[in-house]
This record gives C-alpha cells, sequence and structure tokens, in this order.
C-alpha cells in the first residue's frame, strides 16, 4: 500500500484519540474549526487548484450543504447524520447544473468563471431567503440532538470534521496521483491542448467540480448543526470563497497537502488573535503574510519546503504516480506494444507504393470560416497508410486550418473527415485523439507546470490509453529516449530552447501511439544542423509505422521526406502529386513558389 495514504489515515485515527484527553470544549471547538476550514480548502482545490477554475462560488455549494440538512432536520426531523450524503447530493447536483453550462462556454475561463461563480452564490442565497427554506428569519436547530459521537457535543462535532477532513484529503491525494488528476494538471496549463491530446476536458472538469461541492456540502451539513442557527446572510457570502482560496493559495493549489496547510496557518493565526482579543491585528497580521507569501512564494508554501528539500529550485511538483523519474523504469528493448520499437516490417506503402496503399484519412469537402474569412473552402484530400504527405501552400493559404480541423481544434463549417473508414464528424477532439490521430502545434505548447516528463505522460495515458500513471512514466522515457531527450526529463518546458521544445512536441504527438500525425511546421526556426536531425527523426518515425502529414515552408526537407504533396492556395486544393512533378507546374510556382521567392 502507498505511504501516504496509509500516513494520512493513521494521523486520524491518532487525532481521533484525542478526545479521550478530557480537553476543554474550547479546544474541541477550535479544532473543529480547523478541519472545517481544511474540507473547505482542499475540496475548493480539487476543482479550482488542479484545474486551475479558480471559483469563487463555493459558498454556494457550502450553503447548499447547509440549508439542506438544516431544513431536513428542523421540518422533516431526519437525524443529522442522515442528512450529509443528501446534503452532499445536493451540493454536486447545483455544481453538475451549473457546469454542464458554464464548461460548455469556451470564453468563461479565467476571471469569468469566477465572477460567474460569485454571481451564482448572491443568486442562490437571495431565492434561500425569498422562499421558505430560511425565510428571511434564519433555521433555528436548537432542538435537533447532536448524536453520541464523542464523549461531548463538541468532541463530536471535532470527530465528524476529522473524518471529513481524512476523507477529503484522501481524496485530494488519490485524485492528485490518478490519470484523472493528470488531466486536470493539463486542463490547467492549456485547456486546448490538452483536449487535443485525447483528455475527456468537460467531463473531467465536471466530475472534479461535482466532487469539490459534495464534500463542501459535507462540510455545510456538519457546520448547521454546530452553528445550531444559520442565517442565509452569513452563509451565502463572499467570506467563504475568499477564505478557502487565501488558504490553499498559501499552502500551494498544486498538491493535495497545500490547501490544508494554508488552513491549519490560517485558522490557528486567526483564532490565537481573536481569543487574546486582538482579532482586528490578527486580520491585519493575516493580510500582511499573505502579500508576504505570495510576493516571495507563488507557488505556496509547501512547494517552497519541497524545493528547499530537493535543493533543486527548478523542480515542481510532481502530480503524476510515484513522482516522475522514479517511476520510470529502464528503456526497454521492445517493449510491450506501446513503447516506441522499431517496426518489424517496412511501413506499408513506403516511397514510391502509395498508389496501392489503403486510405487512410478521406477529407471531402471541408470547409472552415472565421466571422468572413474563408480558411478552407471545400477540399478534398486523401492521406494513405504509410505514406508522409506533404501539405504546401503559401502563408494563409489554409494548412494549419486543415489541421486544426481535421484534430477536432476546430469545428468544420461543412464537409466531412472519415479516419480508417470512421466518420468523424462532429467527434470531440478527445475523441478523435483516441480515434489514433496526433498532432504537433506550429508554436510549442507544452503544459508549463509539468516536467518534460509528464508532459509526454499525459499523452501516453491520454492518447495511448495507458491508465497507470507510473507505466505512462515509464513509457513517455522510451520516447523521450527516441527523440533524443532523457536528459531533460526532469527538467521544465521553459528550460529547453525551440529545437528541444519542438521535439517535445514531437514525443507528445508519438506517445499516444497515432497511424496519423499531423506536424505543423516542426522544422520552423532551427538551424540547418537541427534540420537535418529533425528529417531523420521523422524518417525513424515513419519506419516505426506512423502515417505523417507535413506542413512545411523548408523545401529542402520537403523533398528529402514526402512521398507526394497537396498545395492550398486561399484555403482550396491546387495541386497534387508526387513532390517534384507538382512543384514544377506553372500554378504551383506562381501560387506557393512565387511567394517565396519574393520573400
Ligand atoms: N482563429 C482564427 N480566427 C480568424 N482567422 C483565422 C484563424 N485561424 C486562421 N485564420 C485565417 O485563416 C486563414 C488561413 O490560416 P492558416 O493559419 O490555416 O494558414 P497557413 O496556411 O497555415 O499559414 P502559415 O503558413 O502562415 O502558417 C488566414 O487568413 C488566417 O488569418
Amino acid at each position: 500500500m502507498k505511504r501516504t495514504p496509509v500516513a494520512i489515515l493513521a494521523a486520524g485515527v491518532a487525532l481521533a484519540f484525542l478526545p479521550q484527553l478530557g480537553l476543554p470544549a474550547f479546544y474541541d471547538a477550535f479544532l473543529y474549526l480547523v478541519l472545517h476550514w481544511v474540507v473547505l480548502a482542499t475540496s475548493w482545490n480539487i476543482l479550482s487548484g488542479y484545474s486551475g477554475y479558480f471559483s469563487f462560488g463555493h459558498g454556494a455549494f457550502f450553503g447548499a450543504g447547509i440549508y439542506t440538512s438544516a431544513n431536513l432536520m428542523s421540518r422533516f426531523d431526519w437525524p443529522f447524520l442522515w442528512t450529509l450524503p443528501v446534503a452532499a447530493l445536493v451540493a454536486a447536483v447545483l455544481g453538475v447544473a451549473l457546469g454542464a453550462v458554464v464548461f460548455r462556454v469556451k470564453g468563461v475561463r479565467g476571471e469569468l468563471f469566477a465572477l460567474l461563480t460569485l454571481a451564482i452564490t448572491f443568486v442562490i442565497g437571495t431565492i434561500v431567503v425569498n422562499t421558505p427554506l430560511d425565510g428571511g428569519n434564519g433555521v433555528s436547530l436548537a432542538a435537533v440532538a447532536v448524536p453520541k459521537i464523542g464523549p461531548t457535543a463538541s468532541s463530536t462535532f471535532y470527530l465528524l470534521a476529522l473524518a471529513a477532513a481524512v476523507a477529503t484529503l484522501l481524496i485530494a491525494w488519490g485524485i492528485q496521483v490518478s490519470k484523472f488528476g493528470a488531466g486536470l494538471f493539463a486542463i490547467h496549463d492549456d485547456e486546448d491542448a490538452a483536449e487535443v491530446m485525447g483528455v475527456p476536458t468537460f467531463r473531467y472538469k465536471l466530475m472534479a467540480l461535482a466532487i469539490s461541492c459534495a464534500l463542501a456540502g459535507v462540510a455545510g451539513g456538519i457546520h448547521a448543526l454546530f452553528l445550531s442557527y444559520v442565517t442565509a446572510g452569513e452563509v451565502f457570502t463572499i467570506t467563504v470563497p475568499l477564505t478557502v482560496v487565501l488558504m490553499s493559495v498559501l499552502g500551494g493549489t498544486r498538491h493535495w497537502a497545500g490547501p490544508a496547510i494554508g488552513a491549519v496557518a490560517i485558522t490557528g493565526l486567526l483564532y490565537s488573535f481573536t481569543a487574546a482579543d486582538h482579532a482586528v491585528a490578527g486580520k491585519a497580521l493575516i493580510g500582511a503574510i499573505l502579500i508576504a507569501a505570495i510576493l516571495f512564494m507563488p507557488d505556496g508554501i509547501l512547494m517552497r519546503v519541497q524545493r528547499l528539500w530537493r535543493r533543486s529550485p527548478a523542480l515542481p511538483a510532481l502530480p503524476l504516480g510515484a513522482g516522475g523519474a522514479e517511476g520510470a523504469g529502464p528503456l526497454q528493448a521492445h517493449g510491450d506494444g506501446t513503447g516506441p520499437v522499431p517496426s518489424p516490417q517496412p511501413a506499408p506503402g513506403g516511397r514510391g507504393s502509395q498508389a496501392q496503399a489503403e486510405v487512410l484519412l478521406r477529407v471531402q469537402g471541408l470547409s472552415k470560416s472565421f466571422k468572413g474569412v474563408r480558411a478552407l473552402a471545400g477540399v478534398n484530400v486523401e492521406v494513405r497508410r504509410g505514406e508522409i504527405l506533404g501539405l504546401l501552400g503559401p502563408n494563409g493559404s489554409g494548412k494549419s486550418t486543415f489541421i486544426n480541423v481535421v484534430s477536432g481544434h476546430y469545428t468544420p463549417t461543412g464537409g466531412s473527415i472519415w479516419f480508417e473508414g470512421r466518420s468523424l464528424d462532429g467527434l470531440p477532439a478527445h475523441r478523435i485523439a483516441g480515434s489514433g490521430i496526433a498532432r504537433t502545434y506550429q508554436i510549442p505548447r507544452p503544459f508549463g507546470h509539468l516536467s518534460v516528463l509528464q508532459n509526454v505522460a499525459i499523452a501516453t495515458m491520454f492518447g495511448g490509453a495507458v491508465g497507470d500513471p507510473a507505466t505512462a512514466n515509464r513509457l513517455a522515457m522510451q520516447w523521450l529516449e527516441f527523440t533524443g531527450l532523457q536528459d531533460k526529463a526532469m527538467a521544465r518546458p521553459d528550460d529547453l530552447n525551440l529545437h528541444q521544445r519542438k521535439f517535445l512536441e514531437l514525443a507528445r504527438a508519438l506517445a499516444s501511439r497515432p497511424r496519423l500525425v499531423m506536424l505543423d511546421e516542426v522544422l520552423c526556426g532551427l538551424t540547418p544542423s537541427e534540420i537535418d536531425e529533425a528529417v531523420a527523426l521523422i524518417r525513424r518515425i515513419r519506419e516505426q509505422g506512423s502515417t505523417i502529414v507535413f506542413v512545411e515552408h523548408v523545401m529542402r526537407a520537403v523533398m528529402a521526406l514526402t512521398d507526394r504533396i497537396v498545395v492550398f492556395n486561399h484555403g482550396e486544393l491546387l495541386a497534387e502529386g508526387g513532390v517534384r512533378d507538382v512543384m514544377q507546374r506553372p500554378e504551383v510556382m506562381s501560387a506557393y513558389l512565387g511567394q517565396v521567392a519574393h520573400a
């Protein structure tokens, strides 16, 4: 069994004996509040810290839990403990209903998402006040019996919050080290790139929101009875979201334990000042600490401590598996069918034999317009299994748009796409990736907070359907060996030069074991010797079985690599055929080569 969950459980069991010491109720109440904020901050972090969708609506879900439990207890005489699962469910359903709408709108990210979730808090608060749920007078729970879990009522609340905190931390840890967590971290850094690499972004965000809300709902349910009298004016405020954001940012949002550390620090400080009758001074001090933390520890206390511990300032927290290279085994000579093994047979349809090869990708009448700009105007293209098809054309002729539409990054305006005989029409990008198509970006788009190894491991997990992060890390290491980046496995993408970043794009594309790879100007910006290296690598990619669509302006690479070319001009197919034949044609010379000659 893994050490972390055992440690969390052991700490939980040890803390459960605290009430046996017979401490004054004051300490029970203080510890209850600490654990209460641990649950709230950690649950917030599961969506907002991991995926980067900063929510200011946590008060709404917490409040939904409070009012669900309060009403079930006061109106329907439900036993307190029975109300907790319902509080979790109501909060989760509320979150899913919100996410199902909001997560579909691409524009609602960042600050817009934060503002929208805050607005939801006030809307729900207004509804609660103006309905019998609260009625404007609040709900009194003075008559509700506190279950006898601990020796006293205050110790019961402490034990309930402890159980909720242990469960929440275990869930947060489990998500962080899982494939699900890796997908959330990828969404955090570049949602569109994550989707194109096979991460089901919509489903993952919805799942994270549902879990986050359910845990907040449980915290709310417990807190309702702890308060014994609840009013909407105190529940549906900005205080809850603001506090959990501060706690998580202080502790560190990229680690399951970060928000808990922040919660302990801030609650402890606030309480010690309140107890000493210096509440205002306490709040001012916390403000100062937060400003200092944001300035000097922008990744949070935990990350800073981890860096000092490892004496490696560049090393980020490792969300995948047991932690980066430790999980990466030695390169397997022939792998298990998912790593970069040499193809036992020559690739079907090498140079000169494409006429007989099966059609892998068929694109018919494909068009794409951007508010009046016709980027693709009904092109028909066939890509044959095993070939390297060059996609050429002057600037703005629609080459990148072709890749963007086929990979699902953009929805086409018209036409149809068939891959291995199956229609891709209407499929989301992650399902297109899952069906065996990978792409690189003209300007590399690595996940900036993840290591080079983790970047590739994500492609292995989602495009390559590897479920276990440790296996994904091992396979990712093989792809780094294949592209010559093995020495950079633990570096951040920011530490790579352009050449290495382009090769990282290639490694990520290959790691999903695609049957079709679309390379968008991978040679752009490279030196002549780097281009030679890349050309050799692309040959090796074809040799190990992939079909390649190759968008490129570097003509010597096009000449060296392609079996056939198609030429676009103004979003239309201008010519196609053998590279030497097509490039001699006058219409191509004037459209494409003419422009290059004048460039
Ligand atoms: N997201 C977008 N919004 C608006 N217009 C776009 C968008 N993407 C592409 N276009 C337009 O579509 C046309 C085709 O662009 P595209 O990037 O596909 O050309 P390209 O052949 O790849 O060019 P280059 O060789 O310079 O990369 C251009 O006029 C471009 O301005």
